[in-house]
């Protein structure tokens, strides 16, 4: 299977504190895998440095995809600009004339579900989801394949959260890209993700990785929902997480 990013021992420190270390990790090129890990265990800089964002201080990074985009857990829309100006922008960077950026501008609204009337309107004039729906269409317009998803949906109420998941999962199905999907919740890791990657604390590693049996779009909510328990219950890999989660919540 082709790789689409490769993570050779890499390395990472703030201020000389180590956050990350012997971090060996492959993306296949057309595979979602969702990076999971207690807070504060260097996922977000592990995509920061795997996007080119941030420069390792070991280890290499090897990008064999032609383009990739990125989707923060905050839109980080343009307030000043409209939902389709916000969208079309990355084209605008890169010189694409208008005709094509307006073709991909409607194929990319077409996909998140954002009607005309909603491309007109600015930012404050949105509601999370649609802000949101703006910064996927965003990322899909510039037609990556491979996409960095850095807790996209964690400030989402349950329900746009799964619709967004949803539109996701479609997306990865029509235009094949692989990418790096980083969460809190292993349910929706099981949901998106072809292969699940846990993250150790400390400098420790990944410590292990799970495939997802079956296809995203595919998954039974329920078999989902067993398996992450199965996981945080019984699988030594993901004990850690748990009892993270457990210190916070106590
Ligand atoms: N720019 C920075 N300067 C100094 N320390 C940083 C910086 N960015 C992150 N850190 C620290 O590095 C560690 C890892 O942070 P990171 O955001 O990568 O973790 P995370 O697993 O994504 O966390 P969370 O799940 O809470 O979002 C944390 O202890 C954080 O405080």
């Amino acid at each position: 299977m082709k790789t689409g990013l490769t993570l050779k021992g890499l390395r990472h420190a703030y201020l000389g504190r180590t956050v990350l270390d012997h971090i060996d990790l492959e993306v296949p090129a057309s595979e979602i895998v969702a990076l999971v890990g207690p807070s504060g265990s260097g996922k977000s800089t592990l995509v920061h440095l795997a996007a080119d964002l941030l420069t390792p201080i070991g280890g290499r990074v090897e990008r064999n995809y032609k383009r990739h985009a990125m989707i923060f857990q905050e839109p980080r829309l343009l307030p000043w600009a409209t939902a389709a100006e916000n969208i079309v922008y990355p084209l605008r960077i890169s010189g694409t004339s208008r005709r094509e950026a307006r073709a991909r501008l409607k194929s990319v609204a077409a996909k998140v579900a954002l009607l005309p009337d909603d491309l007109e309107k600015y930012p404050g004039e949105l509601s999370g989801g649609m802000r949101q729906r703006c910064a996927i269409a965003r990322a899909l317009i510039v037609a990556p394949d491979f996409i960095y998803f850095d807790e996209p949906f964690t400030a989402l109420d349950v329900a746009l959260k799964r619709r967004m998941q949803d539109l996701v999962i479609a997306a990865t199905q029509s235009s094949s890209f692989g990418g790096i999907f980083v969460t809190h919740d292993l349910m929706e890791a099981a949901r998106i993700a072809h292969r699940v990657a846990v993250l150790d604390v400390g400098g420790g590693g990944i410590v292990g990785e799970r495939l997802v049996p079956g296809t995203p779009s595919m998954r039974d909510d329920a078999e989902l929902f067993a398996l992450s328990q199965r996981w945080i219950r019984e699988d030594t890999v993901f004990r850690h997480i748990h009892d993270v989660d457990e210190r916070m919540s106590g």
